[in-house]
């Protein structure tokens, strides 16, 4: 699928970005076009990478005249652009509309528009029963992508959404911050110790972005099934691993928090079909005249079976420890601790 193709990926920078360009460099690809903002993030990948197939856009998914330039003649589209902190989409939640809905729809129309055969929009956890705007914004992008899907489907195109936890080191989440407090001697904060987070690699998401790329049907939603832990289990395994005494400070819920996330709704689980490593749920392909089904509709039995993080495969503190060592930022931090300690004895 890749041979001689090109592909887009918005908020290429990512830390996501930098994964799945890595893997498809390793194909005979022809071209991947990294869209972004931030032109220092945009340099320092070019020079990363060295590859003269990766090729480098600014712009912004706000804008839509930016985006007609980066999907001109692109085959396939990994929409990954979007605010994702939680805590800051909650004091600017119109920055979040103006992002992940609006930049989404953005996206959607000028890859319509452009006639690109695939685009895979990356969801998150927080979309599903969201209670804070990021997840609200993102639950906003995953209902455009399915609603767009229903025209694109005639058109051979195929919209999809993958959908997954939170992703372990990504840029700005709690384990590279907790490796940095145990650094600088501060005490490490835990909001509060029993959250839970279902617990991903960075090439899980990748195997889910290229599997939904490979066998998405249109509007579906694609789930990666993911062990998850405490907050409290975490603190522990990154202290023991780097060997710290740093104290654990429990610093309270943020704002828009959630205390356990959720992957799949009941009505969802109801409907999801079973894979092997993932869960896919099918678009509803009804048009609104429903009376037409009234003899013919489904009866099935509602079933309490969403699937959560505070029910899914609870990590023990030793399988968290070696998630944790398959880390770059991992093996840095201890690397350092060590040579600390054999300088100082
Ligand atoms: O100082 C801190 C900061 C965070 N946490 C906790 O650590 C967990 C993870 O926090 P964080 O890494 O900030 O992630 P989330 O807020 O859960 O959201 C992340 O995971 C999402 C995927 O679900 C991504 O979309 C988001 O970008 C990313 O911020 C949460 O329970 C936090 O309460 C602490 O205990 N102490």
């Amino acid at each position: 699928m890749l041979a001689d193709r090109t592909i887009a990926i918005t908020g290429g920078t990512g830390s996501f970005g930098h994964a799945v360009a890595k893997r498809l460099l390793q194909s005979d690809i022809k071209e991947i076009r990294i869209f972004s903002r931030d032109e220092k993030k945009q340099d320092d990948m070019r020079k990363h990478f060295g590859d003269r197939r990766l090729k480098f856009f600014i712009g912004d998914v706000r804008d839509s005249l930016s985006l007609k330039e980066v999907f001109y003649d692109a085959d396939y589209v990994f929409h990954a652009a979007a605010l994702k902190q939680v805590p800051s989409c909650e004091i600017f939640p119109m920055e979040a509309v103006k992002t992940n809905i609006i930049g989404t729809e953005n996206v959607l129309n000028a890859a319509i528009e452009n006639k690109v055969k695939k685009v895979i929009c990356l969801s998150t956890d927080k979309a599903t029963y969201p209670i804070n705007a990021m997840g609200i914004s993102k639950a906003m992008m995953e209902k455009l992508a399915v609603a767009k899907s229903r025209h694109a489907s005639s058109k051979n195109m195929v919209i999809g959404c993958t959908r997954f936890g939170n992703v372990m080191a990504s840029r700005g989440s709690v384990i590279p911050l907790f490796i940095e407090q145990i650094k600088a001697g501060r005490a490490i904060t835990v909001t509060h110790p029993d959250m839970t987070r279902f617990m991903m690699s960075l090439e899980d998401a990748v195997d889910l972005v290229l599997f939904a790329f490979t066998h998405a049907q249109t509007g579906d939603i694609l789930i990666n099934k993911s062990p998850a832990c405490t907050v409290g289990d975490l603190a522990t395994a990154i202290k023991d691993l780097l060997k710290a005494s740093n104290d654990i400070v429990v610093t309270g819920v943020r704002h828009g928090e959630k205390w356990h996330e959720k992957l799949l709704t009941n009505e969802e689980s109801m409907i999801a079909e079973e894979l092997d490593r993932f869960y896919r749920i099918p678009a509803d392909h009804r048009d609104l005249s429903y009376s037409n089904d009234y003899v013919s509709g489904d009866r099935r039995p509602y079933l309490d079976s969403e699937y959560s993080s505070s029910s899914a495969r609870r990590l023990q503190i030793s399988e968290i420890k070696n998630k944790l060592l398959a880390l770059d930022c991992i093996q840095e931090a201890i690397g350092q601790r060590g040579e600390e300690v054999s300088l100082n004895t």
